[in-house]
């Protein structure tokens, strides 16, 4: 039976991006025996424009029942001064609260070709391969208290609150110990406990679960601020980093520009098993650059195939397009991001090229 991916492509880059990953799933269905069909719908800002609101409750409901969801990027200066919970960004948080997809993966890899395209030597990045797990749908971006008060006499006060239960936490460090399997075994938790009584309750519950039931991983910890220094004094020492959602938002940003550029991070975002995963890029609508074809593809291509491995059931297909985006840059085709020249849809020509 045909599997259903959900594309939202979104604002500025993100419709520029996803179309490119449409083509690569036309092709893959044309010519590699995978069955998908797509739809798609409006969300974050394009969404507002034409109901309101950043996300319909329709698609919210069609996101939990597909196989699996292909979002853009969503917002821009158009809608940044919507009330909070109007923004195209609330409708991004309501919709992972809503999927459930409590753990994000945000693999920071350096692929070959790119070993001199970031700002970090080569000898610092070639053949980096991290993996972030990133915990998605708890923490201070959804805890309550949150708003803005007014105290009168024109004070004001803004509040978020931090705050992680032992079952959010035991859920998504479950999911970075299982991971770690097939990888090199290491562990590390990155957290403020120094500071948060959320960060010791994460650090005591994450080293909890490894004594109980993942005696081979081998965990370490360490303080979220000294782990952004490590990421880039010698960020080889990591293999999978597991850390909260705002730590792992500002991290996985940092370890992007270790690959080369943010336009090369992609994620997964899954929950409970045999439920739909999200797949976005990492990086956002970049309104500097939207509309001119100047984006580079390769994140939402390579958060297709994590979709395709982890959602799609074609684990087969998902390393031919990486080898795919591999071979492309192998053969020197780079957006400007990356010091080239390419367009978007050049970018995405020379992926569909690669194909077979
Ligand atoms: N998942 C998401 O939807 C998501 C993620 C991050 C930011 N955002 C939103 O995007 C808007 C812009 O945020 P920002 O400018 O801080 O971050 P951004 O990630 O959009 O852009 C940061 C920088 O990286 C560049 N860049 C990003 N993606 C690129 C790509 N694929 N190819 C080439 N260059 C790329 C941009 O041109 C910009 O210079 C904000 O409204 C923010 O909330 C959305
Ligand atoms: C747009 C925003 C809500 C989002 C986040 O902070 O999670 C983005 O920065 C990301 O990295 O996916
Ligand atoms: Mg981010």
């Amino acid at each position: 039976m045909s599997k259903v991916l959900l594309l939202l492509p979104g604002d500025g880059i993100g419709p520029e991006v996803t179309a490119e990953s449409r083509r690569v799933v036309e092709a893959l269905n044309a010519r590699h025996g995978l069955d998908v069909v797509m739809e798609e719908a409006l969300f974050g800002g394009a969404a507002i424009d034409a109901t309101g609101d950043p996300i319909e409750e329709a698609t919210v409901a069609r996101a939990q029942a597909v196989d699996a969801v292909l979002m853009g990027a969503v917002g821009g200066p158009k809608w940044a001064n919507q009330p909070f919970d109007k923004r195209p960004e609330a409708g991004l948080l309501e919709l992972r609260s809503a999927m459930q997809v409590f753990a994000n993966l945000r693999p920071a890899m350096c692929f070959p070709a790119l070993a001199d395209a970031s700002t970090l030597k080569r000898e610092h990045v070639e053949g980096l391969n991290i993996l972030f797990v990133r915990e998605l749908t708890g923490g201070v971006y959804f805890g309550e208290p949150r708003g803005i008060e007014d105290l009168g006499g024109g004070e004001r006060r803004g509040v978020n609150t931090q705050v992680y239960t032992t079952t959010e936490i035991r859920r998504v460090a479950r999911v970075a110990f299982d991971l770690a399997k097939g990888r090199t075994g290491k562990v590390c938790s990155a957290e403020k406990s120094n500071v948060m009584e959320s960060g010791l309750l994460w650090k005591q519950e994450v080293q909890k679960l490894r004594d109980e039931e993942y005696p081979h991983v081998d965990l370490s910890h360490m303080l979220a601020d000294n782990t952004a220094m490590q990421l880039v004094k010698w960020p080889k020492q990591f293999d999978i980093i597991l850390t909260d959602n705002l730590f792992g938002d500002i991290l996985s940003d940092a370890a992007a520009m270790l690959t080369g550029s943010l336009g090369m991070l992609p994620s997964a975002a899954i929950g409970e098993a045999g439920k739909p995963g999200l797949y976005e890029p990492i990086h956002g609508s970049a309104p500097d650059i939207a509309g001119h074809g100047l984006a580079n593809p390769c994140a939402s291509i390579l958060s297709l195939a994590m979709g395709l491995r982890y959602s799609l059931g074609r684990a087969d297909l998902a390393d031919k397009v990486e080898a795919a985006v591999s071979k492309a840059l192998d053969d020197g085709v780079r957006t400007r991001d990356l010091g080239g020249n390419a367009t978007t849809r050049e970018m995405g020509d020379a992926v569909l090229e690669r194909l077979g």
